[in-house]
């Protein structure tokens, strides 16, 4: 039992921290000890290796300084035993290993180099990467850097343990040169840096061991993040009554669509549609009424040529949702200017959120729907990398500022945070595609329309924004049009 690995991952996550902390504690409270589960740590691992290994494997473990390189030495001395052709590169002097680690290094009895330039990688069909698991934080240093870069290129499968080595597991930020994994066999619970953004590409597919002690950790510990799949997110989905009718659904005011920008606001506002809403309105800019109402003869269409304009169409609406393809101009400015003061639902994405990181208003009741580039002007932080982000904060840092419900973009998977509750549901790569963020905002509209609580609201958002990504996917990461989301929710939302 302790040996099983799943696909089927629980709904909640945890940081690094909490498991260093309390992995001892769950491992007594379930009758074991650490270095019990440092040995079924490295037999789940072991598991997965054979149960998916091909004829004439032959297997290349890399091992680091701490207790990760111990699940490495296990696993490289159930290869021995089970004749599979196994060598072992330390990268980090195995003499110096503590503990446990020690141990296991001690027992294992087969091939040991020290430098890749030794053997030659390309005979090996499988990697496992043991360098750094829990303990990593930072750079990785030069001489893995380089080692990695070379098992990157290798067209052969990676198996990372616990953690793919560079991948900081609590904020998913990824270090320069990390080991890109095909698989990752991680250990006791999820870790949150996991499962969003661009870790999930280093992690690859993600199994879980929870090595006999999982339960008790889950019960001792408070999870961090909660990782929803399709069940959750179903139980969540508003019920229609049978005698229900356009005016209990809701009725959402979409504003945006600058000169040349009807796409954007077409798409929102027929996702707030799709979503069920059973009122739609759009409030844009002269230019686009034709073209935004083309075709979708359920949308209310309006020109606005001013800031007044817009105040009869607040007045009927329950929800608005303002930014996409709203510019920044001088009329931008000032229907952001006379939206930000109602007292309305908000939704706010694109330039909205632009003109906010400009002129910062306190605000309850509203949803910020950022990418990560919106996200750092939002927090006046615009320097930093993309890849290295901790998507985590960010959204927390959002949330708190601007006491706001929290909805972080792409790329790899939305995180959102209302209150104190990290919402994470993975997607996959290729889910920047133009438009994708204009149907998310027209998504929540549309589902606060219909009175969901926002954190409902963002949860089924959440789902529907990673599935899209995941069809992408699928579709071989060519992307997919905004379009084809539609389709999803209609299958969603019956
Ligand atoms: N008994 C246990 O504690 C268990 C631990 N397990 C394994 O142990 C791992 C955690 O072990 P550790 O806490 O020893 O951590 P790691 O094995 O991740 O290694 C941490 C070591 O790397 C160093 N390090 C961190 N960042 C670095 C950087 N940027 N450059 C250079 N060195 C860096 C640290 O100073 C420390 O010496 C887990 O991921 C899991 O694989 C599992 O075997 C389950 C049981
Ligand atoms: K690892």
């Amino acid at each position: 039992m302790a040996n099983e690995y799943s696909d089927n991952l629980p709904q909640v996550a945890y940081t690094s921290q909490q498991v260093q902390q309390y992995e001892g504690q769950a491992a007594k409270l379930s009758g074991t000890n650490l270095t019990t589960l440092m040995r079924r740590a490295g037999h789940a691992a072991f598991s997965y290796v054979n149960d998916t290994m091909s004829s004439h494997e032959k297997v290349l473990v890399i091992t680091g300084k701490g207790n990760n390189a111990g699940d490495g030495f296990i696993v490289a001395q159930l290869c021995r035993e089970a004749g599979i052709a196994v060598t072992v590169l330390t990268l980090f002097e195995p003499k110096r290993l503590a503990g446990d680690a020690q141990q296991a290094y001690r027992q294992y009895h087969g091939k040991l180099v020290s430098t890749y330039s030794e053997i030659d990688l390309s005979q090996f069909t499988t990697v496992v990467d043991a360098v750094f698991g829990t303990g990593f934080r930072g750079e990785l240093p030069e001489h893995v850097r380089t080692c990695f870069d070379c098992i990157n290129n290798l067209p052969i499968r990676k198996v990372a343990l616990d953690v793919p080595s560079g991948v900081n597991a609590t904020t998913g930020e990824v270090a320069p040169s990390a080991l890109m994994a095909s698989t990752t066999v991680t250990f006791i619970a999820l870790k949150q840096g996991l499962l969003s953004g661009t870790a999930k590409r280093f992690v690859g597919n993600l199994l879980l061991a929870g090595l006999g002690v999982d339960k008790a950790f889950n019960s001792q510990v408070t999870a961090t993040s909660n990782f929803l799949n399709h069940e959750t997110l179903m139980a969540t989905r508003p019920q229609r009554a049978l005698d229900s009718y356009k005016n209990s659904h809701g009725h959402v005011l979409v504003i945006g669509g600058n000169h040349g920008m009807a796409g954007a606001v077409r798409l929102a506002a027929e996702a707030a549609l799709r979503a069920g809403a059973g009122l739609v309105s759009v409030a844009t800019h002269p230019d686009n009424t034709a073209a935004v109402l083309y075709g979708r003869y359920e949308l209310m269409v309006h020109a606005v040529a001013t800031a007044e304009a817009l105040l009869p169409l607040l007045n009927k609406a329950s929800v608005v949702v303002l930014g996409p393809g709203l510019g920044q101009d001088l009329w931008a400015q000032s229907l952001f200017r006379r939206v930000i003061q109602t007292k309305l639902p908000l939704v706010l994405d694109a330039d909205g959120l632009n003109l906010l990181a400009k002129e910062p208003v306190a605000r309850s009741n509203w949803v910020l729907t950022p990418h990560l580039g919106e996200a750092r002007r939002l927090l006046n932080n615009v320097n930093a990398k993309v890849d290295e982000a901790d998507r985590f904060a960010v959204v927390s840092n959002i949330s708190k500022q601007y006491q706001a419900t929290t909805v972080l973009k792409g790329p790899g998977s939305l995180v959102a945070q209302q209150q104190s509750i990290n919402i994470n549901r993975s997607g996959c790569a290729a889910m920047a595609s133009a438009g994708m963020g204009d149907v998310l905002s027209g998504i929540i509209g549309g589902l606060l329309a219909q009175g969901m609580e926002a954190f409902a609201a963002t949860n089924l958002a959440v789902y529907i924004h990673g599935l899209a990504a995941e069809q992408a996917a699928d579709d071989g990461a060519k992307g997919m049009l905004a379009g084809d989301l539609f389709e999803h929710i209609r299958g969603i939302l019956g």
